[in-house]
């Protein structure tokens, strides 16, 4: 019986991120499809593993980007998903949001987006002094400046009131808390495949909640938390009743993310502004998020192994063909010079 091809895609991420994503119910889609996802360890080189159709990571350090650069230069034709740089451009909530402005799609649709007012505060005297935040208007979210998957960087505090930033602890972004209805949307991206999500958020604050409450209040990953609150509970009762934004528009802007941050995969965070109803902030990027908790993720994510490693089998075969191409030129070169030199004198 005649053996059908096999793909390989290695995959190396931290154990949580294996847990998560490598569920058995994707293991076995891809394998049906002909594609083997194969555990890489990251403490043998990368080099003496594989061989691999594709490579995907989501691991950081010096160490590691050395192994996939020694890796890319061997095996040129193998996709890396992603290219360290290009991920690590997401680590700092400045460059992240950085690229919101460096889309290029026409705002004039019915629809528009951009980014929050936001200063970047290095240093504990900044917070107390500075003309950049009188720019501000309370109340603002402090975010962590890095970016980097740790639980630190995800602890945020939305602070009401000037006075409530002295206890914070730069580096960090100010942002402007916008008011949207305690719902954000999330939108999955798996190279061309682009998913919009609902999930829980922050509720408004309203003028009355910002004139009588001092300080501020810390929070982290609050799209994740289950809610016991009764109160809450009703207040997030509608999240599903909330008016997704137009799918053409979502998709707009996440083609543009990809073509600005040369990624495949990543989601980000869209909040509709309630003052104005048309208005979208994008708040967040994240680089291979859980894409566990996307609906059918299996055939999207094998899908996306499969267009990954078909392309890259026609790269090979293009490569190969060229090859063979100028092997015959050469023989032809050389039958011609060959019969030259028989013919000449
Ligand atoms: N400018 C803003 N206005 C209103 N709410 C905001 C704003 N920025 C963030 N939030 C709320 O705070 C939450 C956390 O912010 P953000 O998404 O930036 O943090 P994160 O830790 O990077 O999140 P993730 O878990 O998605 O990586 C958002 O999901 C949203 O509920
Ligand atoms: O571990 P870091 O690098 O911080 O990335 C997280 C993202 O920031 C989150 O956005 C992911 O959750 P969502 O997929 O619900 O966005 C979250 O997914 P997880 O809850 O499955 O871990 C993470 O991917
Ligand atoms: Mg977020
Ligand atoms: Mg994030």
């Amino acid at each position: 019986m005649e053996e059908s091809v096999r793909y390989r895609i290695g995959y190396a991420l931290a154990p949580k991120k294996k847990n998560s994503f490598i569920q058995p119910s994707l293991v076995n889609l891809s394998r049906d499809r002909g594609i083997d996802l194969v555990q890489i360890d990251p403490s043998i080189p990368l080099l003496k593993q594989g061989p691999f159709d594709c490579v995907l990571h989501k691991l950081y350090g010096d160490d590691w980007k050395f192994q996939l650069q020694e890796f890319a230069i061997k095996n040129p034709n193998v996709p890396i998903i992603d290219r360290p740089n290009a991920i690590e451009r997401l680590h700092n909530r400045i460059s992240m949001l950085q690229v919101v402005s460096e889309l290029e799609i026409p705002q004039d649709s019915d629809d528009t987006f951009g980014i929050p007012s936001q200063v970047v505060v290095y240093d504990s005297i900044a917070l107390s002094d500075s003309s950049a935040v009188d720019a501000l208007r309370f109340p603002v979210i402090a975010k962590p400046l890095v970016a980097d998957g740790s639980a630190k960087s995800h602890k945020m505090s939305l602070v009401y009131h000037r006075a409530g930033l002295l206890k914070l602890k730069p580096p960090l972004v100010l942002q402007e808390f916008v008011n949207h209805g305690g719902v954000i949307f999330k939108v999955y991206v798996v190279g061309d495949y682009v998913k919009c999500v609902r999930r829980k958020s922050l509720p408004d604050v309203s003028e009355e909640k910002l004139e009588s409450t001092e300080g501020s209040m810390t929070f982290s990953q609050v799209s994740n938390i289950s809610t016991q609150d009764r109160r809450e509970k009703k207040y997030y009762e509608h999240l599903e009743e909330a008016e997704m934004p137009p799918l053409s528009f979502v998709t707009e802007i996440a083609r543009g993310l990809r073509r600005v941050t040369v990624l495949h995969l990543f989601n980000f965070d869209m909040i509709r502004d309630v003052k104005v109803g048309n208005h979208y902030f994008v708040i967040d990027i994240n680089y291979f998020p859980g894409y566990a908790k996307m609906p059918s993720y299996e055939t999207v994510l094998t899908d996306f192994f499969w267009d990954i490693v078909r392309k890259k089998e026609e790269q090979d075969r293009l490569e190969l063909d060229s090859e063979i191409d100028e092997d015959h030129d050469d023989n032809e070169e050389k039958v011609l010079s060959t019969n030259n030199c028989d013919g000449g004198e």
